[in-house]
Parts: C-alpha cells; structure tokens; sequence
C-alpha cells in the first residue's frame, strides 16, 4: 500500500502558480470549451460549480471552480452524525482563556489503525465557525491510510507535514506532502489522505475565514518571500469506483457521515481558482536585515488571511526557514516581546534559533502557545549565548520551526488544557534570566 502510494507520488504532474485560473481533463474532450454549463456537458459528465467565496465578492478575491463529474455531488443520501473524536471547533468554551506561556510535547504514538481524520486532535483555536472568523490549531498522527472521504465545510486545512509524506487524493488530482512541504485542502473539497511512510504526524491549521492568500509585497518589490510560480496544484484524476465508500463532512463543528454508492472523486475534468495546493518551504525566498537589528518575523509571512482590518491578519503562516544572520551590534535571535497577536508555534524538523532544542525543550513535532500578550523571547541559554556571540555572518541552518500568528487569543480544548504531553515547567526557561542592571555613578 505504502510503496504503491509512493510510486504515483513521485510521478505526479501539477500545474504551477498561485490564485491562477486553472484548468485539467483527465480526459481529452471532458472540459467544455466556451462555456461552463453545455446543455450536455462533454463524455456525458455533469457540470456543477463549487464556490469558495460568494458570487459577488470583488474578482481579486471570487473563488470558484467547475467540476466535470461522473455523478453531482448532489447524488447521495442523508448524512448522520457520527463521533468527533478529538476534533473540537469554535466557538472553544471548554476551558478559560489562559494567558500562560505554554508548550507541549509531541502527540504520542496512535492507536494502531488511526487514520488522518481519526488522527487529528484539536488544541484550540478562536473565532467561531459559523460566522466563517477565526481558526483552530489541529496536530494530527496516523498509521493508516484513509479509505474514507473527508471534506470540511467549516473551513480550509493547511497542513503542515513534520513526520511521514503524505498522498492527498482530492476532487481535482493527487497531491503529495512531504515534511517541509505545506498542502492546502480549500474549504468543501473532498480527499483522502494516505501514509507514502509507515507513520505520520503534522500540524493543522483550520482557516474558517478568508482564505490563505500571498501577502503583498510593499516595499520588498514585485518578487520575494514564497514566489507565486511555486505553488503546485494537481492535474484532473478521477476515481470510477462503484460500491459504498464513506464520506464524512465536517460541518458547523460536527462530523457527519454518509455511504455513498460511488467514490465522489470523481472528477474527470475541472477549471477554476478554488483548488488545493502544495508549497515547498524550502523554496521561500528569505528576506532580511543585512545592516542591523533583528526583523519583526511578518517579513517571514508565507500566506496571509486577511480580515476587515488592513494589515491585521485572521491568521498568517510564517515560516522560520534557514538563513543567514549578519546584523551587526544586534541582538539576533528573536527579541523579547509582548504581543497583541497570539502566536502558536510548531517545528517541523531541527532546531529554533530561540530556543533549547533537547528533551523537554522545544522539539519536532512539540509546539508553543504564546497568546495575546503573554510576555516570551529567548530562553536563558540563548539569550546568554546571543549577547556574548561574536557577530560574524553566521548561517542558521539546521530548523525548519512555523508560526500560526493570529488576531485573536486562543482558546484551548480540555483535552490540550489536561494533555500528558503538556509541559509543566516551560516558565523555567526564563526564570534564570540574571540582572545585569549596573546604574552609572
Ligand atoms: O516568539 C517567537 O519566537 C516568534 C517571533 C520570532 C521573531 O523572529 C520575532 C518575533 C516573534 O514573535
Ligand atoms: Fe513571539
């Protein structure tokens, strides 16, 4: 099973750029030509749009695509609510609001036979669902491949892979993840996660508002940070499988299920902008100080959920990515800092240049919640490495750490507020900071 999913990942087509007007035939002839709706669509297929924004929204922000499908979606029976397992979605009211620097350990191993969706495990979030605001941090592990359908109605998933590949087989082709890799899963797109490894275990950031978008540049110029070229969506594949295959919707906050009599992958042709993706991180390009002081990580931002406010983001993925440091007379790990945006963040592999990387510290596949306000910076040992440090150029090298930046303070689920992996002495990282204060006289 593993290795056939590693075979077809590696042989994989996509279609390059971000936010562009796509379009794929798994079969040549299956996309109508001139017109999205024929009377009767080509190769006997059904027309049926699927929209991500709504119909009127500006055209910089319209999302929508045409599906060319075997069978409408609208071909199925009722669905019925089964368990949530550790999914939780907003409003988050299980536990108070908690204004401590908090930090976990890696999820533990799953049970044998956990899939994605079973996998996935919510620590918290903000906003609320149902008024598409707001977004939940998910970790996920698995030692399964799905055989059921997922999709989610209450936003889009942006995965970030730190353990185990992944296939993604979704309405509009097959995507594949590594670790350092990011997919996208727009918001009602249907797919199926299988392992290209024998385990797998990631972060998830659940987007129910505006989608993720590039950041403008300002000042930085036409060309910089993640390039839009490097954004890969899939070619049009299609499943022609008769026979129940479970589907399971997540809407308003709820899992719900239905057996279908056909696998709804089955698209055969497409065009549109509403589409999955994949990013290699490894491809941002990097932008800095090259005189002094350390940037505020913004400048890291790979994709961006805008709210009503200008500049001030639902939620920003920033990523902390290998490069150079050259400041000069510059403190140049992260400075100490008190924000009015709440940070969460994860590591995807190595090490982050604030923090010990050993047992207990801040580790792959751990993660850090630093809420509205909530005072953090560099540890003890960074901060007294960094002040002695002598400032030659210097590459930082060996991490791969992301950041989940976002408006509003999250709120935590009881099973992350009560977690074994939760740490209990994170305070301590700080708590060594010695005074240095010398008044002249
Ligand atoms: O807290 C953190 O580690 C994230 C962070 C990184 C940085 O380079 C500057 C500010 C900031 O919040
Ligand atoms: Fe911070």
């Amino acid at each position: 099973m593993t290795e056939d999913a590693r075979k077809t990942a590696g042989e994989l087509d996509h279609l390059s750029g971000f936010g562009n007007e796509h379009s794929s035939e798994a079969v040549p002839g299956a996309l109508p030509v001139g017109r999205n709706s024929p009377q009767r669509a080509p190769l006997g297929l059904y027309a049926e749009q699927l929209s991500g924004s709504a119909f009127t929204e500006p055209r910089a922000s319209n999302r929508r695509s045409w599906l060319y499908r075997i069978r409408p979606s609208a071909a199925h029976p009722a669905f019925t609510r089964v368990d949530n397992g550790g999914l939780r979605t907003a409003p988050f009211t299980e536990t108070v609001p908690d204004p401590n620097r908090l930090r976990w350990d890696p999820l533990p191993e799953p049970p044998a036979g956990t899939d994605f969706l079973a996998g996935l495990w919510t620590l918290g979030g903000n906003g609320d669902a149902m008024r598409r605001t707001g977004m939940a941090v998910h970790l996920y592990h698995a030692d399964a491949s799905m055989e059921r359908v997922f999709s989610d109605a209450d936003g889009e998933l942006l995965i970030v892979p730190e353990r185990g590949g992944l296939l993604l087989r979704t309405e509009f082709g097959l995507l594949a993840a590594e670790p350092g890799h990011v997919a996208l899963v727009p918001r009602g797109v249907r797919f199926r996660v299988e392992l290209l490894d024998d385990s797998a275990r990631g972060y998830v950031c659940e987007n129910y508002g505006a989608p993720f978008r590039l950041p403008d540049l300002g000042p930085i110029g036409a060309n910089g940070l993640a390039n839009a070229r490097d954004f890969l969506a899939p070619v049009a594949a299609y499943e022609d499988v008769e026979g129940p295959v479970e589907v399971v919707n997540k809407f308003c906050g709820n899992l719900w299920r239905a057996e279908y009599g056909h696998s709804p992958l089955d698209v055969v042709a497409w065009h549109g902008n509403h589409v999955p993706y994949v990013y290699d991180l490894r491809r941002f390009n990097v932008l800095g100080s090259i005189s002094y002081d350390h940037p505020d990580p913004s400048v890291f931002t790979v994709l961006t959920s805008p709210s009503d406010t200008p500049g001030l983001a639902g939620v920003d993925f920033v990523v902390f990515a290998p490069r150079w440091l050259v400041g000069e007379d510059t403190f140049r790990p992260p400075y100490f800092h008190r924000n009015v945006m709440s940070e969460y963040m994860g590591l995807v592999e190595g090490a982050y240049d604030a923090k010990e990387a050993g047992e207990g510290g801040f580790v792959p596949g751990g993660s850090s919640l630093h809420n509205m306000m909530s005072a953090h910076g560099p540890d003890r040992e960074t901060f007294d490495r960094a002040s002695a440090a002598e400032l030659r150029p210097q590459k930082v090298e060996d991490g791969l750490a992301f950041m989940f930046e976002t408006r509003w303070p999250l709120t935590l689920t009881r099973q992350a507020a009560e977690a074994r992996h939760l740490q209990q002495r994170y305070d301590d990282v700080w708590s060594g900071l010695r005074r240095h204060f010398q008044p002249l006289h």
